[in-house]
């Protein structure tokens, strides 16, 4: 166990990258240098390589949504209204193109409850966390457990309540929407006056519409944050893969950058014979969640929103990963207490 926390015998000065040691047995330096050039710090906040293809799946998805709606032609001609962010229910080009689609109705708009149960699932069959079907506290599942409440704080502030109404409708007031009350002229104006209705859900329960302003696509935002968490926490403690699990750099307390696995070394509590395990319940329902979570994402960027809406939803639920699954690389203090999946 010593063995392995040894550091390298090659003098190295704080903010360059140290070779990690795997299984007790150093690379030799030279190789390092060809293969692995010194790192900065900084270097502990980029994604990794498989990390940046996990990624790119999103703004891919997007860009494969817009194409298509673009080349189909029953898409290209049905009428679009910006008010209803979407085609009128009797031109909808699809079936996934209306609103009542049963699986917008029971899977996306339940989409965090979708999210909260296939991590919980998973926190509790998988064996690198701890041992199975047993609901015993060990510190993987407690730090998984809060880097998912943090990102349930964003998804929460973004979409439900922000000290008020959430971070999308206070967007949507302040590039100037409202809630048109259409049918009920007294009541508009008095809306209009008091703006009294300052979400997106009262308004509508009111029978009103809700009009006027920039209004990022909550949908975008849920399913990317959502299937990207699922992925975040379980591809590292699943995979063997260099450039996933080995290959994230992390900022240690003296200032030097490692690699994650160094780390998990020295911090291992995962359950004997898991590399053993095959996918378990847990991994299965989550790749299902995520699956459909892909596909939800492709009709949401084929038939609703605006390019812009959609662009920037990813934006904003990927500053909400990159804060958790990010940020702590470079911060050992944060790390100590979030932790990093798989470590
Ligand atoms: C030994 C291991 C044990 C692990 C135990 C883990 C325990 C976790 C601890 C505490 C959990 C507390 C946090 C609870 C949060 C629960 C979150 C929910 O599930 S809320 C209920 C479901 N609601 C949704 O999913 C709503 C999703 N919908 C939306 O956000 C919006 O509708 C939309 C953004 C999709 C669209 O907006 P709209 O305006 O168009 O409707
Ligand atoms: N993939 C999808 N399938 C069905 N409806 C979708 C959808 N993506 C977005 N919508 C609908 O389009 C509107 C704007 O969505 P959002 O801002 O959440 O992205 C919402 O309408 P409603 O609020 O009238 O249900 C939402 O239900």
């Amino acid at each position: 166990m010593s063995a392995r926390r040894k550091t390298p015998s090659t003098p190295s000065t704080p903010h360059t990258y140290t070779e990690p040691i795997l299984n007790g047995t150093p690379t030799p330096s030279s190789t390092n240098m060809r293969n692995n050039p010194p790192r900065t710090p900084a270097s502990a906040l980029f994604p990794t390589r498989l990390e940046t293809l996990l990624i790119s799946l999103y703004p891919g998805t997007l860009l494969l949504g817009s194409i298509f709606s673009t080349l189909s032609p029953t898409t290209r001609h049905a009428p679009y209204s910006a008010t209803l962010q979407s085609h009128p229910p009797d031109f909808a080009p699809s079936y996934f193109a209306q609103k009542r689609n049963i699986f917008n109705v029971f899977f996306v708009k339940q989409g965090w409850a979708w999210t909260t149960a296939a991590l919980v699932l998973f926190l509790l069959t998988h064996p690198s966390l701890g041992p199975p079907m047993r609901p015993v506290l060990t510190p993987r599942r407690v730090r998984a457990v809060l880097r998912y409440l943090l990102v349930t704080l964003w998804w929460a502030g973004v979409t439900q309540w922000f000290f008020g109404a959430p971070l999308i409708d206070r967007g949507f007031l302040l590039t100037g929407g409202q809630c048109e009350l259409i049918k009920d002229p007294g009541a508009r104006e008095e809306m209009s006056n008091t703006r009294e209705y300052v979400t997106a859900a009262g308004c509508k329960l009111v029978g009103g519409q809700w009009k006027g302003g920039y209004d990022i696509s909550g949908h975008v935002f849920l399913l990317t944050l959502g299937s990207a968490l699922l992925w975040f926490e379980i591809l590292p403690a699943v995979s063997r893969a260099e450039g996933l699990r080995d290959g994230r750099r992390v900022v240690m307390s003296d200032g030097k950058v490692r690699t994650a696995a160094s780390e998990a070394q020295r911090e291992s509590h995962g359950v004997e014979g898991e590399a053993e395990e095959g996918p378990g319940l847990g991994m299965k329902v989550a790749l299902g969640v995520m699956g459909m979570m892909w596909w939800m994402l492709l009709m949401t960027a084929a038939f609703f929103h605006t390019w812009f809406e959609k662009w920037t939803a990813l934006v904003v639920a990927f500053t909400g990963l990159w804060a958790v699954y990010f940020l702590p690389r470079a911060v050992p203090a944060m790390r100590a207490i979030v932790g990093m999946p798989g470590v």
